[in-house]
């Protein structure tokens, strides 16, 4: 009615209306409003008991200032809301002896801040309580209830730990959902993750439970994470409960049918240009391929759940020098969502800047064709051996002959001061992650089905037996599966993803991406930059 009023007087022009209209129409004020009018919603019911309905409280007055505009003191406000382990201690029975005591000080929480409380400090009183012979879940009651100060009586531990804790970021290589973690001693206190994300290990003084925060919020108070050894354990037991199935597993599966695209390459302007390096895949032999193999998680013979063997990468920023060589950048896709009009469009924006790696090939120079610039041109042998001193990146046989993307090749581009841009297949990316190519991956994902209905209309996909066939439905399907499984198996290694929607906007974005890889500081695998670093 207030509002109604002001917005009469306001078209009247009334001399201040106006301004005091916007202040009591403003989002931030409602919102205020309304977290007021739930508080005393709140004081006058007296709610008993009073944890669960602070929780629900909390969580109301965070939904409402989620429609608030964002200032940074309403972020820091629903982090807080967002955070109930903010007293920031837990505390455990001991078996024989049955004394409570601080099971772990969260790092950043009030406890630590405080200063007072530390890890093996035994309780004696809470608020006045004696906690002897309770067990944990009976103190944290008298803790939720009492209102205002907490006092507590307490015996220090006689040797209180010296902090000799270093810093360690990992990137995490499987996704974690504490609510789901039976086993973790605070469900309130874990930090959930998912895979890709950069921590910063703040505590590893438990064997099993380590404390981190995420690098994209360093103010936040720590969580507890499943410590490395932990983790594993979990991950043999959920690959040991999977059904044994025999098949190829990803890792050994490095050789797949490849297409190299042998006639000349259409310029944008229609005029004949040759970039080297460009091959289609064939999509059907790779859907085939695919279809084949199965998920590491389920249990195979081989060692494959190696590959889960390592639940956190040690990490750390790395900043290329000028006078360095470039990262290799690598491009990652499904069939058909648009690598290599990207990467095409790329090179030929600046041809002096960017190139591609000249692949091999067994097959037989055409008369046209010079060893070096289309392929180059090897024996079988010449070509094996390169295959069983890991020297090549990824290579599929077409035909009866082989062909493959070098390490050499790369090198060759790099060492000629340009950046490197490839196309890989993701199960190639392992081997390219090297201490001396220092890759970045992009991954191109496709936008939604109903949006590439639009833009793909006059796109073409070559397969086995058709070139420059329309779109389907069932290729546009096959395309977003294909890039779900790939997200969930390698999306750790993915440094950006671009959607491929619109052609323009997608260039501009890897344009700039590849640029940020270069010049801009990046969270790198550690045995990269040590000196001794393998391989
Ligand atoms: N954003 C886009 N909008 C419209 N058409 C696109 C877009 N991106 C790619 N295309 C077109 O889609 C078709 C397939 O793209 P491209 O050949 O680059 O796919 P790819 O990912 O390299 O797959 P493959 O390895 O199977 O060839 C081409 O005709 C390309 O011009």
């Amino acid at each position: 009615l207030v509002l109604q009023e002001l917005s009469l007087l306001c078209k009247r022009d009334v001399n201040g209306v106006g301004v005091l209209y916007d202040l009591l129409g403003s989002r931030w004020l409602q919102a205020l409003l309304k977290i007021y009018e739930c508080l005393q919603h709140y004081l006058g019911k007296r709610p008993v008991p009073v944890t669960l309905q602070a929780r629900a409280l909390n969580r109301e007055v965070v939904e409402l200032l989620r429609e608030a505009p964002q200032s940074g003191e309403i972020k820091e406000l629903r982090r807080l809301l967002r955070a109930p382990h903010l007293k920031g201690a837990t505390i455990k029975r001991h078996e024989i002896t049955g004394d409570i005591t601080v099971a772990r000080v969260i790092h950043g929480g009030l406890a630590d801040r405080s200063g007072l409380l530390y890890a093996g400090d035994k309780l004696v009183e809470v608020n006045g309580v004696p906690v002897e012979g309770l067990e944990p879940e009976q103190v944290i009651n008298i803790l939720a209830l009492s209102q205002g100060t907490i006092m507590f009586k307490l015996i220090p531990v006689s040797d209180r730990p010296v902090s000799n804790q270093t810093t360690v970021y990992v990137r995490a290589m499987a996704d974690y959902w504490p609510l789901q973690d039976p086993a973790i001693p605070c469900a309130d206190a874990g930090l959930p993750f998912k895979k890709g994300e950069i921590l910063q290990i703040v505590d590893q003084n438990d064997a099993l439970w380590w404390q981190a925060r995420k690098v994209s919020d360093l103010s936040a108070c720590a969580g507890l994470i499943p410590s490395n050894h932990l983790l594993k354990r979990k991950q043999r037991e959920f690959w040991w409960s999977q059904p044994f199935q025999p098949h190829l597993c990803l890792k050994s599966s490095m050789l797949f049918v490849l297409h190299i695209l042998e006639e000349e390459e259409f310029g944008e302007f229609g005029q004949r240009v040759f970039i080297a390096g460009f091959r289609r895949s064939m999509r059907l032999c790779r859907r085939k391929s695919r279809t084949n193999q199965q998920s590491c998680y389920t249990r195979c013979p081989s060692s494959c759940y190696s590959s889960l063997a390592a639940p956190y990468e040690e990490v750390v920023r790395y900043q290329r020098h000028p006078a360095d060589r470039h990262r290799l950048i690598i491009l990652v896709g499904p069939a058909g969502v648009g690598v290599n009009e990207l990467r095409r469009r790329l090179i030929a924006s600046n041809p002096r800047e960017f190139r591609s790696a000249i692949p091999h090939t067994t097959r037989v120079q055409k008369s046209y064709e010079m060893n070096g610039r289309e392929y180059h041109y090897v024996s079988k042998e010449t070509f094996e051996n390169m295959v069983y001193s890991h020297r090549m990146l990824e290579y599929g046989e077409y035909k009866g002959y082989l062909y493959g993307t070098s390490i050499d090749a790369v090198r060759t581009v790099l060492d000629e001061g340009k950046i490197c841009v490839i196309d890989l297949e993701p199960q190639g990316i392992q081997v390219a992650r090297t201490h001396e190519l220092k890759p970045y991956i992009i991954f191109i994902k496709p936008s939604s089905i109903s949006c590439m209905r639009q833009t793909r209309k006059n796109a073409r996909i070559i397969t086995d037996y058709y070139v420059n066939m329309k779109f389907k439905e069932e290729d546009l399907q096959e395309m977003e599966d294909s890039a779900k499984k790939m997200e969930a198996q390698f999306g750790q290694f993915f440094d950006q993803v671009i959607v491929n929607d619109n052609l323009q906007e997608a260039s501009a974005q890897l344009l700039s991406a590849v640029h940020h890889a270069q010049d801009e500081p990046q969270w790198v695998p550690a045995v990269w930059i040590c000196s001794d670093a393998q391989p």
